[in-house]
């Protein structure tokens, strides 16, 4: 028995959590020697005392209350979070009974959950940053753009090259702006090429700057947008559109740090981060030979995705109502709202242009709007053609396609059957868009049979 003892005892000796254990009496019997370390103490020093002196002044009362309680059997466990000097523990409390039930006192076992505790806040804080949209004019609560926002933050006060990458309008260039802001370069502009946007002859020059007499019509010396951005961050957008020569001068700028203008031998030191992004399959393009494998690999050191608009749905409405509140704002037109049909329009509609497309959409039906609420009519003519012809689409979380489609009446039921009608469609609608169109759950939610539901889903697809 005295060997099973000892055996048990170096067992919690040797255990990475603290384990303390107070008596019937709250009197310390046993503390390992993690523990000793957790709260700074020596063991000898507090064996025999109460539970109370481990803990300050102001916990004791609380701590006698929660041992009352765990006596008591009120309780079966308690558990909270500590902070010691810069981490965090999570002391849970277990009573400790005898076979016939008596109270033989009561076990604190701390574990270092500094790590989950730190995720925990950073994750908290994103969302919040994400949900009020101050992520640097981001909008977002999709989950799916938690990696964006981490590795923003992640690689901002990095120096390192980053690749952006992504559908056009899915925000690359925002993406580029907010890793500039965060980072150490932001006393100084950030220097913007739309490389896509450069004739092919102009390419060289405006990125590498020209000296005088270079070709005809450089009449004086041309700092390009390297030099511009020395001590920045050059955001070279399109880089995939990039034609071969000027692929062959921006390696040599990423390998030797140095460029030297047309029409000189000079190497300029320039002291640049570079950020490139790009709406085409680089890679794809490097097995075709349309773009430089070394370069691709020079400018891919972190390569950041992000999702287009239609893998983010939950993005659309804060989105559709912040550009509301902006061109509401810029157009001097009192706040307008958005009408329920449109919002099933919106929700929708695939966005091959994405952020920028519903950003256009909703400028646009700020300009068009006749009355107080934005009527699908307002939109775009294909958001509401590409609902027209859906078919019903139930499984997509949010998209509530499915024989809702837009009649010019939506908005103002004329008759009460009419809006009796029409408030059950809605309700059924966000049921479905609820349960990720799952009818089981739909029909539990709103307290109806499936085959009620069945026949209710028919009757609006007729419609
Ligand atoms: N999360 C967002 N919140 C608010 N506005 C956004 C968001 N994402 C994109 N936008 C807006 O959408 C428009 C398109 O974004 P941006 O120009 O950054 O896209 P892009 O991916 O760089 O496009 P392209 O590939 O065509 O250059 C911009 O007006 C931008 O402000």
């Amino acid at each position: 028995m005295q060997q099973l003892t000892t055996i048990y005892r170096d067992i919690l000796e040797s255990m990475a959590e603290g384990i303390i254990f107070a008596d019937a009496d709250d009197r310390l019997t046993f503390i390992n020697q993690t523990a000793e370390e957790i709260r700074g103490i020596k063991a000898e020093n507090f064996i025999g005392r109460t539970i109370f002196s481990v803990h300050s002044p102001n916990s004791a009362k609380r701590i006698k209350e929660l041992l009352q309680k765990l006596r008591d059997g009120s309780i079966k466990q308690a558990r909270r979070v500590i902070e010691v000097k810069g981490r965090y523990f999570e002391n849970s409390y277990y009573p400790v009974s005898s076979p016939d039930g008596g109270y033989l006192g009561t076990l604190l076992i701390s574990r270092d959950v500094t790590e989950r505790q730190q995720l925990q806040h950073e994750n908290q804080s994103l969302k919040q940053r994400m949900a009020c949209g101050s992520f640097g004019g981001f909008v977002s609560i999709s989950s799916s753009m938690l990696p964006v926002f981490q590795t923003i933050g992640a690689v901002a006060g990095l120096e390192s090259t980053v690749l952006i990458t992504g559908e056009s309008g899915t925000g690359k260039e925002l993406v580029a702006a907010a890793i500039h802001r965060n980072s150490a370069r932001n006393e100084r502009a950030m220097v913007t090429v739309n490389c896509a946007a450069l004739p092919e002859h102009l390419v060289e020059s405006e990125l590498f700057g020209y000296q005088r007499g270079a070709f005809t019509g450089a009449v004086g010396n041309h700092r390009g947008k390297f030099e511009q951005a020395d001590k920045s961050t050059i955001f070279l957008d399109e880089v995939g559109d990039l034609p071969a020569n000027a692929q062959a001068k921006l390696l040599r700028v990423l390998q030797e740090r140095t460029v030297s203008r047309l029409g000189s031998e000079k190497d300029i030191r320039v002291d640049v981060r570079i950020i490139a992004a790009t709406n085409r399959n680089l890679q794809q393009m490097v097995a075709d030979g349309l773009f430089r494998e070394d370069l691709y690999y020079r400018l891919n050191v972190i390569s950041l995705p992000v999702p287009p608009l239609r893998e983010r749905r939950e993005d659309i409405l804060p989105m559709a109502e912040f550009f509301l509140k902006r061109f509401s704002e810029r157009m001097e037109r009192p706040q307008l709202g958005i009408c329920e049909a449109t919002r099933s329009v919106l929700l929708s509609y695939d966005y091959p242009g994405n952020v920028r497309e519903l950003e256009h959409g909703i400028e646009r039906a700020v300009a068009l709007c006749p009355g107080s609420c934005i009527s699908p009519a307002d939109l775009p003519e294909q958001f509401v053609a590409a609902r027209s012809s859906g078919g019903p689409d139930w499984q997509h979380p949010l998209s509530v396609r499915a024989g809702d489609q837009y009649r010019p009446d939506d908005a103002a039921p004329a008759t009460l059957a009419n809006a009796r009608e029409e408030s059950e469609r809605r309700l059924i609608l966000d049921a479905l868009v609820r349960t990720g169109g799952r009818k089981a759950e739909a029909a539990k939610l709103l307290n109806i049979s499936r085959k009620t539901l069945w026949e209710k889903l028919k009757l609006i697809n007729q419609t």
